[in-house]
Formats: structure tokens, sequence, C-alpha cells
């Protein structure tokens, strides 16, 4: 039996989606830039697609919605951009973000610190939540840009973007949220809080690989981090990815309309397996679940290796994450687990489950087996493990 638990790494294409995207690999492939009927029988489905991708998140015809590569291109591009406007002009100095921000902005981020932008990392407190509080603190009239995202991928917690926003409409900071754990998993509406850029994926919530988009607000447009062409109004030069922004038009169109049974089925399924998963002995999860995405539990279970965990689980068919794709190929401890402060011990013992649309009762019951029979063995071959009593510490100092 295969079993995926990794959605928020990435997730299957719908088949409505990959049914929609078929045509434009094999019988209208024209470029959409070139001046013939090759390229004109692309348009209709362009402009259908990004009606949806700008009714996904509630845009206003005045903003704009530029198609990327993927989310990381985006995360790079506001703040290279903003780097390039503002601090190297010497207009500003500063940038805000989160320390539990996804490494295409973290390591963006100390690039332009290594380049002398100054970077103020905001702390997570004992749940994995930012508090809005720690943004007021940390503005100054030399802030170039907020950027919080939406959702962790790690651990599921859904950040205060209302406040956050609310605070730099306040001091006229211009806010960036990444969005891509949230697109399909909860409500995004830029028009229901401030926002001047928000980055998402199209394979984050049932898309293709290999595009993104980044939305920004009417006035507070980017320069481009890529030049070239004309295409996207000269905001992002690159042929067209016609099949991937039809698909993410679709998958948009069926992350909507699937969103009432994300957050009623599937959180109902992830709580119930994350009950049996806590029923474990010498078990913690980091966030609250009123507090996180529908879909997402990151448990650590002390005195397991995160890897340790992974391999059994993999030999079963399992599909899990340690924390993000891009983060699981070292070896080194969960960066959320240490911004909350667990110890080092448990700091390694994370496991993320991420379920979706298309996670069954049957798959969950099977994992949890599974999860059981990994937890007996590998604790009964460690040398370091011995149950903790009743009350034990979590090994947590709240910050
Ligand atoms: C919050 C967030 N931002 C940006 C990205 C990058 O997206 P991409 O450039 O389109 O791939 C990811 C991918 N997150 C993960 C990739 O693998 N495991 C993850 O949690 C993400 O979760």
């Amino acid at each position: 039996m295969r079993v995926y638990l990794d959605n928020n790494a990435t997730t299957i294409v719908d088949p409505h989606v990959f049914a929609e995207m078929e045509p434009y690999f094999v019988q209208r492939y024209g470029n959409p830039n070139s001046l013939h009927a090759f390229a004109s029988e692309t348009h209709p489905a362009l402009k259908d697609a990004m009606e949806k991708i700008y009714a996904g998140i509630h845009a206003p015809k005045e903003d704009s919605v530029v198609i990327t590569s993927c989310a990381t291109e985006s995360n790079n591009w506001v703040l290279k951009s903003i780097y390039f406007e503002y601090i190297l002009t010497g207009r500003k100095n500063h940038i805000i973000v989160s320390e539990v921000e996804h490494p295409s902005v973290i390591a963006t981020a100390k690039f332009i610190e290594s380049m002398g932008c100054k970077v103020t990392y905001l702390p997570i407190n004992h749940e994995g939540m930012i508090d809005p509080q720690t943004v007021r603190d940390s503005i100054t009239d030399k802030t170039a840009l907020v950027s919080v995202m939406w959702a962790n991928n790690e651990t599921g917690a859904i950040f205060p973007v209302q406040e956050i926003g609310a605070i730099c409409a306040e001091y006229n900071v211009p806010f960036h949220t990444d969005a891509v754990q949230a697109i399909g998993k909860t409500p995004v509406d830029v028009q229901s809080l401030n926002v001047d850029y928000l980055t998402f994926s199209a394979h984050k919530f049932h898309g293709p690989k290999g595009v993104g988009a980044l939305y920004m607000k009417k006035g507070r447009e980017l320069s481009p981090l890529l030049h070239g062409g004309s295409q996207m109004g000269g905001y992002r030069s690159g042929t067209l990815n016609v099949p991937g922004i039809v698909g993410m038009g679709k998958a948009m169109e069926q992350a909507i309309d699937a969103l009432d049974y994300e957050m009623s089925d599937v959180r109902e399924m992830r709580d119930a397996f994350e009950d049996e998963l806590l029923k474990i002995p010498d078990t913690f999860v980091v966030t609250p679940r009123e507090k996180r995405t529908p879909n997402t539990i990151l448990i650590s279970f002390r005195g397991i290796e995160g890897e340790s965990m992974l391999w059994d689980l993999n030999r079963a068919g399992i599909g899990a994450s340690t924390g993000s794709a891009c983060a699981s190929e070292d070896l080194e401890s969960n960066p959320v687990m240490e911004a909350i402060g667990a110890d080092a011990d448990l700091a390694h013992t994370a496991v993320r489950f991420s379920l979706s649309r298309y996670t069954t009762q049957e798959e969950l019951d099977y994992a949890l087996e599974v999860v059981k029979k990994a937890v007996e063995r590998l604790r009964g071959i460690s040398s370091s493990y011995a149950y903790a009593p009743e009350g034990h510490d979590s090994g947590l100092d709240a910050h």
C-alpha cells in the first residue's frame, strides 16, 4: 500500500487539471506572443486561467498577478527588488521577516543582509506563533518591507496576517506574505486585509510544478527581477508557460470549490489521526490545532530521530517529511523546533504529516499502525530513550 502524506511538499495534479493542460502541450502549443493563429488560439485559455486565479484570491482587476516559475522565484523577486529600490538607493536600510519563513525568504534575506541591508528576524513563541506586537516593536522609519508568511509549511501555524497587515498600513510599510501553504486550506482574500505582495505556487494545491505567481497591489508594483521580452506587462519576461498557467487556473478553481471539504472533512481526519498519534507515549505537537491549517501535523516522537522514522515509514510505502523538502537532505534539527526552544533531542525528532483532499481514512488507519510499529522498533533499539514518567518535561523552554 502506498500512502502519500507529504502534501505540504507537493501535491498530486488533479485529473481535471491535467486534462485542462494537455491540449496546450500537443495541439495549441504556439507561443502566445507570436503573430499567427498558433499563438492567438492560446489566448482564450490564458484569459480564462488568469480570471480564475484573480478570483481565487479575490484580487481586483486593477491589481497585478504576475506568473513566475515558482514561489521561490516570487519570494526572491520581492526581497531583491525591495533591495534594489530602497536599500541600494539609501532610501531605507531595513527589512523584517519571521525566523521561520521558507528558505526562499530566509536565504534571500541573508543574501541582501550580506549586501548591507539590516534584517530583523521575528521570533516565534513556544506554540510556533508570531506576536504582531513584535512587528510593531521592530518597524523603524527606515523599514522597507515586512515579510511574514500566511501559514508555516512545517507546523501549519496560521500567522496573524490581518493584524500584521494593519500595523504595516499604519506605518506605510509594504507587507509581503508568502501564502503558499494557505491557498486551498484557508480563505485567501487580498481585499480582506492590507497586503501589498502575496506569493503562491500551483503545485501546492494540486496544480503543476514549475508555475507560481506574485500578486502586487496597484501602486506597489516592483521592478522586474527578470528582464527581456514584454511578457506579463514587462514585469516578468520569458515565454509564457501556457499549460502551466492553464493548470494553475483550473487548480485554483478546484481548490476554492474544495475549500469547505478541506476545512471540515480533511480537518476532521487530521484531528482524529493526531488524537491517535498523541496516545503514543512521549509525543508532542507544536501548534494548537485550531491555530493550524487543516491538513498539517508536526509531531515529535521523543527518542526517535526524524529521519529514522521516515525510513521505517518509507519501507512501508508511506511518504512523510521531517520538514521542508528543501531542508530534508541534511540531518540538522528541525528549524521550527529549534525556534520554539525545543531541546536538542526533541528538535531532531519532528515528523510532518500533511494530508490532502485525496487522503482517505483507510490510508490514515494504515499509517497509524505503521507508526506504532516504528515507534516500538526504534525506541527498542535506542540507547538513549527510556520511557519518561507521567508529566515529563517536554524539553521546551517557553519563549
Ligand atoms: C511557505 C513556502 N514558501 C515557498 C515554498 C517554495 O515553493 P516552490 O518554489 O514553488 O517549490 C514552499 C515549498 N515548501 C516545501 C517544499 O518541500 N517541503 C516544503 O514544505 C513553501 O512551503
